[in-house]
């Protein structure tokens, strides 16, 4: 199927004879890329690479070494990449988005039961508009999702937590009488964190310290899953967006996409980047942790989802974080006299509970502007 995602829709702002392209960042939106072309362009990438990663399960240390310095490439010049030889079953996955149709093909009122806004984790559903990542925009994401959190008892480690950390995971909610969506997407959840464990053991490779050094800190890691449908939106309606630009706030992304295509990717020069549908392969993305504690090696790069195709379009990103009590510290070895540590340490819990704080504001705001 043509990829239909090359013309730019959204247009850049031009302030003062400058062009610049507007994300969301950290909690806010406003931050802000030039947009460069002819000689003041920088090099930069003009597709995203797709990586074998079938060695980070070899017994051998040489064969994970050899992953591991072909993702941080990619890391360090993209922030994306695709991935093969992933291990994941097919059928787990196949069987996922079947479970994901069969929830958005509910009435609103149906799904509106786990609405996210009923949850003090801010687990749920949420609806088309409901989000609006780019406030330049009236309306918000074309898009409804329904977000769960990470679960001991779908972690096939099978952690012992204290009562003190499990409450602060909060709980998830679940669609009443429907235990095979539960149990696909748990086990969605569970193949996605052995990967995801893996992954870390590859970009702590990667970065140059030991293959454990992160061990520690992803025993419960307080990742989320989203399962997203994306209506199709007007290819000349400059208002439309299917989710404004942003970067994922925590460590790195495992994102599976169904060959619709929309998905893009900011380059250097400002230019968004097709990260094309690829039959057996995620889409893995550095997050704003990775970029924190890699003192900007690896870098979080922006991203949005235009969905121009005339298809519904459905994805499942994984954003895998670190422990709540764990504390983002830039690595000693991405330090030095030249490049002094960017950021200050940061508590995993704190952050993330600051974040759901504006993202309750951001609500508020929409209901009394839509009021
Ligand atoms: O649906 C996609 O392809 C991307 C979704 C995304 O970027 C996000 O949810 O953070
Ligand atoms: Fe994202």
């Amino acid at each position: 199927m043509a990829f239909a995602s090359t013309q730019t829709v959204t247009l850049p702002e031009t302030v003062e004879g400058k062009k610049y392209e507007y994300y969301y960042y950290n909690g806010t939106y406003g931050h802000k890329r030039e947009v460069l072309t002819g000689p003041s362009a920088h090099t930069t990438f003009q597709e995203i690479p797709i990586i074998d990663v079938s060695g980070i399960f070899s017994e051998s240390f040489e064969t994970r070494k050899e992953v591991a310095l072909k993702v941080a490439d990619a890391c360090e010049n993209i922030g994306f990449l695709l991935i093969k030889g992933h291990g994941v079953d097919q059928a787990v996955i196949d069987e996922t988005y079947e479970m994901s149709k069969w929830y958005f093909d509910h009435d609103l009122e149906w799904k509106e039961q786990c609405g996210i806004y009923k949850n003090e984790g801010l687990r749920g559903y949420e609806g088309v508009y409901g989000a609006r990542l780019d406030e330049s925009l009236r309306k918000g994401d074309k898009k409804e999702s329904f977000l769960y959190s990470y679960d001991p008892l779908a972690d096939p480690t099978k952690p012992e937590l204290t009562a003190d950390y499990r409450s602060k995971l909060f709980t998830n909610q679940w669609p009443a009488d429907a235990p095979k969506f539960k149990e696909a997407l748990q086990n969605y959840q569970g193949q996605l964190l052995t990967l995801a464990r893996a992954l870390m053991r590859t970009f702590a490779l990667g970065l140059g310290v030991e293959e454990t050094y992160f061990d520690g800190i992803i025993k419960a890691p307080f990742n989320s899953i989203k399962i997203i449908k994306y209506p199709t939106q007007e290819p000349d309606n400059m208002s439309e967006i299917g989710i404004g630009a942003h970067t994922d706030f925590e460590t790195f992304t495992i994102l599976s996409q169904d060959q619709v295509g929309g998905l893009e990717v900011l380059n250097k020069n400002g230019h968004y980047i097709p990260a094309t549908p690829t039959p057996g392969t995620f889409v893995v993305n550095v997050g704003d942790f990775l970029q924190r504690i890699s003192n900007e090696r690896f870098i979080s790069t922006v991203h949005r989802v235009r969905n121009v195709t005339g298809q519904q379009r459905y994805s499942i990103p994984f954003f895998f974080a670190f422990d709540l009590d764990a504390y983002v510290k830039v690595l000693e070895n991405c330090v030095s006299e030249d490049k002094p540590a960017k950021y200050e340490p940061l508590n995993v819990a704190e952050y993330t509970a600051n974040l759901r704080k504006l993202q309750y504001g951001r609500f508020q705001k929409m209901l009394s502007q839509d009021a």
